[in-house]
């Protein structure tokens, strides 16, 4: 192996999302087969025995493209020499707390970890952001790291795109190979807008495949927005698999680009387009070429997907203004 290891930082890595991603990443899942890497684990004091057990089997599958593994609780030593962060760890909503308290326990963590990007990722640093509230977490860690381009901040719905795929598979008994541009717009939540008439199936446009609007409003949306509450009422715990896959999709595309003629979806800092406020991180439809998501532009989006988006906008400027009042951007 001849090439210099892509430096890789997880946090949250003893949590159970890290416990099925980190393998992937070693096994070259992440990057590609010809990218040896370097996992940087950051985990809070308490957890850190249980990063080092991962790290410990991490070992012992003898990956060939791991180059070796750092464990801390430092974000400045997480983040030194970063090339890729994946931050997953977050502040779980627990009972009695309010919308607010877990805005601020979150800013309480994204905040000093945009800092120490700001002040020791590589120049090249891409960041992820998976932990919940994901849009606006993002949008905490990337208005603290002002040196780093506002673009390289993105927050996951690759898990809501994953899930439309399937659930619109299910439903026209074609498979997922069939299905592209099929894209999340807005906050990965509830409010989110999986949208089909930009979809295609087979070359033909989903929404007219599909030929159903009940079905459309009434279960396809629901069910994709509402499938991690689903997965939780089943599993008794959240999507852990499901969403490593999906980070892997999502940085896989970025860094090496998404399939010409077909899109993805990613939370990305708005540039005004579709009447999304400037700076604000919301899904979109985007194509990555050259290390780089940008938004697909030109879009026509008739009543029924303009109210959705903006729905899911209006929930996400407010996120923003209750961050923005407690100080934490
Ligand atoms: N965007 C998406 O599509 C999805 C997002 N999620 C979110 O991902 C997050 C992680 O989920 P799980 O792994 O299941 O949770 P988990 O609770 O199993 O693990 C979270 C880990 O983060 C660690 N952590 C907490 N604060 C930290 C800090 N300041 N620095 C470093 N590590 C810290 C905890 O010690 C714990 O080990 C949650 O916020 C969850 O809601 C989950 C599924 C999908
Ligand atoms: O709903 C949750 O708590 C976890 C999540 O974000 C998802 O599964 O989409």
């Amino acid at each position: 192996m001849t090439r210099t290891p892509v430096n890789v930082t997880v946090t949250g890595a003893a949590g159970q999302i890290g416990y099925a991603l980190l393998f992937r990443i070693a096994s070259g899942q992440l990057l590609g087969q010809d990218t040896p890497v370097r996992l940087k684990l950051l985990e809070i004091t308490p957890a850190l025995k249980a990063a080092e057990g991962t790290a410990m089997e991490l070992d012992d599958c003898a990956f060939p493209l791991l180059s070796g593994i750092d464990i801390t609780d430092d974000p400045n030593v997480a983040f030194d020499g970063a090339n890729i962060a994946l931050l997953v760890g977050a502040r779980p909503r627990t009972k009695g707390m309010e919308r607010g308290d877990l805005l601020e326990a979150n800013g309480g963590i994204f905040k000093p970890q945009g800092e120490a990007i700001n002040a020791h990722a590589a120049d090249d640093i891409r960041v992820l952001v998976v932990g919940n509230p994901a849009n606006t977490n993002a949008l905490i860690a990337q208005s603290h790291a002002p040196d780093v381009p506002a673009e390289r901040f993105t927050a996951m719905t690759r898990l809501d795109q994953n899930r439309a795929y399937s659930q619109l598979a299910k439903k026209l008994g074609v498979t997922v190979n069939d299905i592209k541009k099929l894209a999340i717009w807005g906050n990965h939540s509830a409010t989110q807008y999986p949208d089909l008439f930009h979809a295609e199936v087979n070359g033909k446009n989903a929404a007219e495949a599909v030929s159903d609007q009940a079905w459309l409003a009434d279960t396809f949306i629901p069910t994709v927005a509402k499938r991690g509450a689903a997965i939780i009422e089943a599993r008794g715990a959240s999507s852990a698999a499901s969403a490593a896959n999906a980070a892997i999709d999502h940085v896989y595309d970025w860094v090496n680009g998404t399939a010409e003629g077909d899109w993805v979806s990613a939370g990305v800092v708005s540039d005004g387009s579709y009447g999304v406020p400037d700076g604000i991180i919301s899904s979109f439809p985007v194509t990555s070429s050259g290390g780089n998501y940008e938004i697909v532009k030109g879009l026509d989006l008739d009543e029924f997907s303009r109210a959705k988006i903006d729905a899911s906008v209006a929930e996400l400027v407010e996120e923003r203004d209750a961050v923005k009042s407690l100080g934490l951007i």
